[in-house]
């Protein structure tokens, strides 16, 4: 099967230019948003995703597979290997640009099954934008930064205002927000991305 990769990204780009209250780097990112299943701390079963903010529009995120994540005996499941790069790389386009934005298209290639117990260290870069799209690649290693690359990523992201959230939500989770708002992760900006 040829693996040549389609031309990256797809259409002509700008530069993405970095927001001044990005992140700087080093900086531990924690969740989003408390029941988000990529990396929010509410959810038992969820992928935890840790993610820092890194030099150059990079993200760097580790997720431990368990048992719960499986989808062949003792491998994780693709879905979720493709949830835990959907997270990773809405972390690389949200925190660099701060503006909402939400998965257009996520494309992922599956190189190396990944066990469980296993740690997958992503590294998620923004590539480009152009308009409202937004492109950002990613590549997963195995157990380690320098690890076998057992998967790599690639997706287009469309900001949103976020009317987008309140529009499409359910009345009762934004209320829950509303009275609650450390439900979101408490920083100087409140981060609504899904
Ligand atoms: C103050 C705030 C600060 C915030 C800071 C944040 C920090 C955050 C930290 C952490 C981040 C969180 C991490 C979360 C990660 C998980 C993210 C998810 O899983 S999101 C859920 C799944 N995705 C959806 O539910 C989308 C569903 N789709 C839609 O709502 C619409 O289709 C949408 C918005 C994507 C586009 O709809 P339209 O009507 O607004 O716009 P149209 O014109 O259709 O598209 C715009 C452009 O994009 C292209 N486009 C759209 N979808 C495409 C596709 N699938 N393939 C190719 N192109 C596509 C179109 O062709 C168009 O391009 P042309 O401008 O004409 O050149």
């Amino acid at each position: 099967m040829s693996r040549v990769p389609p031309v990256w990204p797809p259409v002509e780009v700008e530069p993405p230019q970095r927001h001044p209250d990005a992140p700087e780097p080093g900086t531990k990112l924690g969740p989003h948003y408390a029941h988000c299943f990529g990396c929010g701390d509410a959810v038992e079963h969820g992928l935890h995703l840790h993610t820092v903010a890194d030099e150059d529009m990079t993200i760097r995120a580790k997720f431990t597979v368990t048992e719960a994540h499986q989808g062949a005996p003792g491998l994780a499941h693709g879905g979720l290997l493709a949830c835990a790069f959907d997270e990773a790389l809405g972390a690389t386009v949200g925190e660099q640009l701060r503006q909402p934005a939400v998965t257009g298209r996520l494309e992922t290639d599956f190189l190396r099954p990944v066990p469980v117990g296993s740690t997958l260290h992503i590294v998620g870069h923004l590539d480009g934008v152009a308009g409202r799209k937004v492109y950002a690649s990613a590549e997963g290693r195995l157990g380690a930064p320098d690890g076998p690359v057992a998967l790599r990523a690639r997706a287009l992201f469309v900001t949103v205002d976020l009317a987008h959230f309140v529009e499409h939500g359910r009345a009762e989770d934004l209320r829950a927000i509303a009275e609650d708002p450390s439900l979101l992760r408490n920083r100087q900006h409140f981060n609504i991305n899904p």
